[in-house]
């Protein structure tokens, strides 16, 4: 057996006891059951006698995807530990909120899940009044060439290709929305349909649980939404809770971030005005989505992007996370939190600090 090579080629034989768990293929969509070994793979059920005993052996071809440990088969095998001796798996942490189950998988210990409550759509306090969106008159999916209101919002272009990809961050996008007369199929619709790929929450080595893809993600595709309670800066204040708190503005009120694309397209110049910094959060600390569990990488393979489609707030866009590099199966997913060092305090003012641990070579070494 080709032992640095992991990608196993079969799939569940009755015969041998044999299961596979993946397919490492980028196209393979197999069947995601229950044990994992290293956070990797493995059999589900693997009896070393019978397999000695059994003529129907089949072997593995592995073959191992850039960037996953090794494991040593060999080894496993004679120390019988070819079944988990750790590790929960929870099929749907959505409890079927999602298009498709978010699995949980910690082969790491026995420790039990996070408890938060799962909800998909973000949670509005009663105190905000949100403005009805405006729409569109559009029979049929939108295009760039009609005169389309949504397509001039975006400056004169729908900001998805045909495939669904983002073609570039923007500070907001308009997608059309409930007001819209388009049919759902229209291709200016893409955050607002949910997960569309495999995700699963796994426990990763050293920075609590993380998220990672079962599929492969081209670049510009959406993600997931960052999904929680949208809180006002005053609010959002009172809540001690630094770990799941996204600052819409880290991203959008920076209008220095935008420079090129404004000079270059001056319509495109649609972020909220001085007048409407009314800051405001999502907390995903006790509702959220699997976004909550995204972790900090200073050389991210996610990027945050503002979203309008069924209000029209500016100040409170939803939080889109889309691919800016190739996801490959079982990378973990990562956005830049965008913390400026020495920018957190606690409750008395004093500045907090957190080592970063994303491992990139271009790290300052800090979260915060
Ligand atoms: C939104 S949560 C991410 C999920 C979290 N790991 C968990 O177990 O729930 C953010 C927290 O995760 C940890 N974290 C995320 N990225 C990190 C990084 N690059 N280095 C160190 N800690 C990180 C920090 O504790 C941070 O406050």
């Amino acid at each position: 057996m080709e032992g640095t090579d992991l990608a196993l080629k079969q799939s569940m034989d009755t015969k041998t006891h044999v299961r596979v768990i993946y397919r490492f293929v980028m196209t393979g969509r197999e069947e995601l059951t229950h044990y994992v070994y290293g956070g990797l793979y493995l059999v589900e059920k693997f009896s070393k006698e019978k397999l000695r005993e059994d003529k129907h052996i089949s072997t593995f071809h592995l073959r191992r995807l850039s960037g996953q440990p090794s494991i040593n088969i060999q080894e496993l095998v004679e120390k019988k530990m070819a079944e988990p001796s750790n590790g929960t798996f929870t099929v749907d942490i959505s409890a079927g909120l999602e298009k498709i189950p978010i699995s949980a998988i910690n082969s790491i210990s026995n420790e039990a899940q996070a408890t938060f409550f799962y909800i998909s759509h973000i949670q509005y306090l009663g105190k905000y009044q949100l403005d009805p969106p405006s729409g569109c008159d559009c029979v049929g999916p939108c295009s760039d060439s009609q005169k389309c209101a949504c397509v001039m919002k975006n400056g004169g272009k729908i900001p998805f290709r045909k495939t669904g990809g983002l073609i570039e961050e923007k500070p907001l996008i308009y997608e059309c929305g409930p007001s819209c007369k388009c049919p759902p199929t229209c291709r200016n619709r893409v955050g607002q349909h949910g997960i569309s790929f495999r995700l699963q929450v796994f426990k990763t080595t050293s920075m609590g649980l993380g998220v990672r893809s079962l599929d492969f993600i081209p670049t510009g595709r959406f993600v997931c939404e960052y999904i929680g309670e949208l809180l006002d800066n005053e609010d959002a204040q009172e809540r001690d809770n630094d770990e799941y708190l996204f600052l819409i503005g880290n991203n959008y009120y920076d209008v220095s971030r935008w420079d090129n694309l404004q000079k270059t397209i001056p319509s495109l110049r649609n972020g909220p005005g001085e007048e409407e910094e009314n800051f405001f959060a999502v907390d995903a600390l006790k509702c959220g989505n699997l976004a909550r569990f995204i972790n900090h990488s200073c050389t991210p393979n996610l990027f945050t992007q503002n979203v309008l489609y069924d209000h029209d707030n500016k100040g409170m866009p939803h939080i889109m996370l889309f691919v800016c590099e190739d996801i490959q199966p079982l990378e973990p997913l990562a956005y830049d939190y965008n913390y400026t060092i020495d920018g957190v305090h606690d409750s008395e003012g004093n500045i907090k600090k957190k080592r970063c641990l994303c491992g990139s070579v271009e790290r300052s070494g800090w979260l915060y």
